[in-house]
């Protein structure tokens, strides 16, 4: 698995490679220094005079800044290594330690509750970050032993006090002495002592709380999917996603996108208009700074081409995105409309999440793009009967199908969410298939695979708009997204609806289903 920083780690989490030359950060060390021919102290001289080393200090402050103020990692990071001028592999360090403990947060706990012989809601929330950290370094990232623990320790020293960094130190020492499969073993033991129970050992191992490892695993096998296949799902949720650019159809071309990108760079396996750059800020790209184009996750980018592909007949010229902030797969329909001569109604219910769609569409010819609205989704059906050829609903969801991509967001969903999210997705598309005009089709759409929130909301809604004596048949969304797709796609089972997998495609786990208003 690829990790942020170029760090590596088999389908467990452990390291793939066992590398005795590496530095205090994991990274390969020249031969010289590895045979210690050269004398160089593991801190650089800036950070030996000012005390803890910056990256984990700025891993620590996002890991507090998670607990106690309900941020999201992806927020706070960025600004704070701008800051702090952390930059390049030391970035990359950085963000590893921080997501990834954020992540495995889970299965870390287990380990230092073991190590330390002490309930962590026994340990002051500080210092259980630190543990945390340390352990990501010992059990999760290929940083030698001694300097995951001295490093850790001199960080606790400057921030948390002499006396909790002698406790750091010696719980640290005592995860030390294991590896990850020996902790892993015991853990899992730990939460499910009979056997009896594979959901709840998964759920500690593999650091997911227990509801969302079952509603996975539902709909693993209501996808057609064999149970057993949540724990390659679980796997992938904690690597970090490869990041992916679409070049914006028309307005760059992915050939030109993809030899910009480097000579690392390749293009999707899933989308035709992905380009997967080998590593660095995608924002440093001329065709992403001027919204050619843009940061998108291929799933993504894949169900957008599959609503402009589904076939028509009758008239091809409005679109509307129903739920567009920040507006990706807007910009990605607006560009195909704008090829078709169509143009795009861009809704979305707040208002600084419009203004980050305004922002998207920058590039895209002003003939295209007939509004950016601020406005409920709900109401657009009765304000707009019948009004659309084509409706995106991307609706809001639990996020569960992009876990890997929010760190912290599998600890803050409970399934409480489910119950108001359901009940504005139905309304939702509800609304959508009232304002496509008969033949025209709706997109329904959800970053999440969580089946109350996929077939659940799509069955409920058909029959809803039945009883308005609005019928509405369901359009074959594999085959659609087959017509599009970069290469082939890896489906079972005889479902019509699309499910996208990060252990299988590599994509975000998108659900799409495509659906006819007839009358
Ligand atoms: C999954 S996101 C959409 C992502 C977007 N399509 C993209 O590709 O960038 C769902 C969006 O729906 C918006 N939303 C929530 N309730 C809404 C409502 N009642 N009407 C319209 N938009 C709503 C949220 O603010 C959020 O921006």
């Amino acid at each position: 698995m690829r990790k942020e920083g170029g760090y590596r780690e088999d389908r467990r989490g452990r390291p793939r490679v066992a590398d005795e030359r590496r530095d205090e950060r994991g990274r390969q060390r020249g031969a010289a220094r590895a045979q210690g021919r050269v004398q160089r102290s593991a801190q650089a001289p800036s950070q030996r005079a000012r005390g803890a080393d910056p990256a984990r200090a700025v891993a620590f402050d996002v890991l507090r800044a998670v607990d106690e103020g309900d941020s999201y990692a992806n927020l706070v990071l960025p600004p704070l290594l701008r800051e702090r001028g952390i930059r390049g592999r030391d970035a990359g360090f950085a963000t590893e330690l921080a997501y990834g403990t954020l992540r495995l947060r889970g299965r870390y706990d287990a380990v230092v509750e073991q190590a330390a012989g002490r309930d962590v809601g026994k340990i002051d929330p500080p210092v259980l970050d630190l543990l945390r950290l340390g352990t990501h370094q010992l059990l999760g990232m290929r940083v030698p032993a001694h300097a995951a623990v001295s490093q850790t320790v001199g960080l606790a020293r400057e921030r948390v006090g002499t006396g909790a960094s002698q406790f750091v130190n010696a719980v640290l020492r005592a995860v030390a002495r294991d590896e990850l499969a020996t902790w892993l073993e015991r853990v899992g033991d730990a939460a499910d002592p009979s056997g009896e129970d594979p959901v709840v050992r998964l759920a500690a191992t593999q650091s997911h709380p227990q509801w969302v490892v079952r509603a996975l695993r539902e709909a693993l096998v209501g996808d057609g999917r064999a149970a057993a296949d949540v724990e390659a799902l679980l796997d992938a949720d904690n690597a970090a996603p490869l990041v992916a650019l679409v070049a914006r159809p028309g307005l760059v071309d992915p050939v030109d996108l993809l030899a910009a990108a480097g000579d690392e760079a390749r293009p999707g396996a899933v989308s035709p208009v992905a380009v997967v750059p080998g590593g660095g800020d995608p924002a440093a790209f001329e065709a992403v700074r001027t919204g050619r184009a843009g940061v998108q996750d291929e799933g993504s980018q894949l169900v957008a081409l599959a609503l402009a592909a589904a076939p028509l007949e009758g008239p091809d010229e409005r679109w509307l995105d129903l739920c567009a902030g920040p507006g990706g797969k807007a910009a990605l329909l607006a560009a195909l409309a704008a090829q078709r001569g169509a143009r795009l109604v861009a809704n979305e219910v707040q208002p600084h999440r419009a203004r980050l769609v305004e922002q998207a569409l920058r590039a895209v010819p002003a003939d295209a793009v007939e509004d950016v609205r601020t406005g409920d989704g709900r109401t657009v059906g009765d304000d707009e009967p019948a009004a659309y050829d084509r409706v995106m609903v991307d609706a809001p969801c639990t996020g569960l199908g992009a876990l890997r991509r929010r760190p912290e967001s599998r600890w803050r969903r409970t399934p409480a969410d489910l119950v108001g999210l359901a009940a504005l997705q139905r309304e939702l598309l509800g609304s959508a298939l009232r304002a496509v005009r008969p033949g025209g089709v709706v997109a329904y759409v959800t970053c999440s695979p969580h089946l109350a929130e996929t077939r659940l909301v799509v069955g409920d809604a058909i029959k809803v708009a039945a009883k308005a004596g609005l019928a509405v048949e369901q359009v074959d969304a594999r085959t659609v997204a087959r017509g599009v797709a970069a290469g082939p796609l890896d489906l079972v089972g005889d479902r019509v609806d699309l499910q996208l997998w990060p252990h299988v495609h590599g994509t975000d786990a998108m659900h799409l289903t495509l659906l006819r208003r007839l009358g």
